[in-house]
């Protein structure tokens, strides 16, 4: 792990271990049950304030307007906010896929929101920080809160969980699954009966997108039957990325060798607390000596 006091704050990824639709809300967004599983990978972002109000990212991302960008959109509520006359300069250090379902911007901008708070001195608690986020992105608020949890609503009511110890091989089929295409597809199933938190079992779960994502898209199911046949695997959100779940790294690296050239791939472990809540407690844990 990076020193936790450096100039780097962690953007990691997250997995929907499953992902249930029971419904909609009055806006259209979908009520889902969902397992958030944090993983200890992903970007990470580095923040040089500046005496001016303006606020820029160094490290443009293609195909990205700066202005579209959850990072910029993240700095620039927070600002406005909480009142804040200083500017930043960000810096992305990119290695999640994008539309990958493993919440690469979502994650982006509840990492601005969690260490501009700090850097710019605005005091808001995570929950303020959760529901500032919310309006960014359905996925902002898991990412701020920084724990493998349940959640239902569109994700944001949380219950943080202990999972056994698991590692994770994420597989890219190489293409760019659009959430709010998915979520706008009439075939989707919109009537999951709620399931009981104490009664999870992987195996009985599923993710309601899947069916319709590897329909649409071959190459995602041709991936989910390769890497099915090595161990349980599953889309994570609305795709492309999928999973398979190992109880070791080793066994992970093992199948990992074997997946064809074409699929990118990365392994990760599950883990109770993100390395950005860890960064975010260590940050606060110093200015407070
Ligand atoms: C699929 C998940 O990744 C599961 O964790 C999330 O629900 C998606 O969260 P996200 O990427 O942050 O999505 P947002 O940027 O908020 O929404 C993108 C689009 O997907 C649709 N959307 C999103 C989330 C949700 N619960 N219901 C929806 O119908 C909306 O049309 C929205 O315009
Ligand atoms: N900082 C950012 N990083 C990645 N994508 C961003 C960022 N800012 C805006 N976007 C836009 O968001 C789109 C979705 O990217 P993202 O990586 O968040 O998808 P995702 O992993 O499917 O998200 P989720 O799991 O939350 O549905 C991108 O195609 C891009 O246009």
């Amino acid at each position: 792990m990076d020193n936790l006091l450096d100039d780097w704050w962690p953007s990691p990824a997250k997995l929907n271990l499953f992902l249930h639709i029971l419904g909609r809300n009055q806006k259209g967004y979908h009520l889902l049950q969902t397992l958030f599983q944090m993983l200890d990978v992903g970007d990470r972002l580095a923040f040089k304030l500046t005496n001016d109000a303006k606020i820029s990212l160094s490290t443009p991302l293609k195909g990205v307007p700066e202005e579209e960008n959850l990072i910029i959109r993240a700095a620039k509520l927070l600002q406005s906010t909480c009142g804040i006359s200083k500017g930043v300069t960000i810096t992305l250090d990119k290695h999640l896929p994008m539309g990958g379902g493993i919440g690469g911007g979502s994650s982006n901008a509840a990492t601005t929101l969690v260490a501009l708070n700090e850097l710019w001195n605005c005091k808001l608690n995570n929950t303020q920080l959760a529901e500032l986020g919310l309006a960014l992105g359905a996925d902002v608020p898991i990412f701020i809160h920084g724990q493998t949890a349940f959640a239902s609503g569109v994700g944001e009511q949380i219950f943080p969980i202990q999972l056994p110890s698991q590692w994770y091989l994420v597989a890219n089929p190489g293409i760019h699954v659009s959430t709010a295409e998915v979520f706008a597809a009439p075939e989707l199933p919109r009537n999951a009966s709620p399931i009981r938190w104490d009664n999870y079992k992987f195996e009985e779960t599923r993710n309601d997108c899947q069916t319709f994502v590897t329909n649409r898209h071959p190459e995602v199911a041709k991936l989910l039957q390769w890497l099915v046949h090595y161990a349980p695997s599953r889309m994570t959100g609305t795709g492309a990325c999928v999973f398979a779940t190992f109880a070791t790294e080793a066994q992970a690296m093992e199948i990992q060798a074997k997946l064809p050239e074409k699929w990118t791939s990365f392994i990760a472990k599950g883990v109770e607390q993100s390395p950005l809540k860890i960064k975010q407690q260590a940050v606060r844990a110093a200015s407070d000596m």
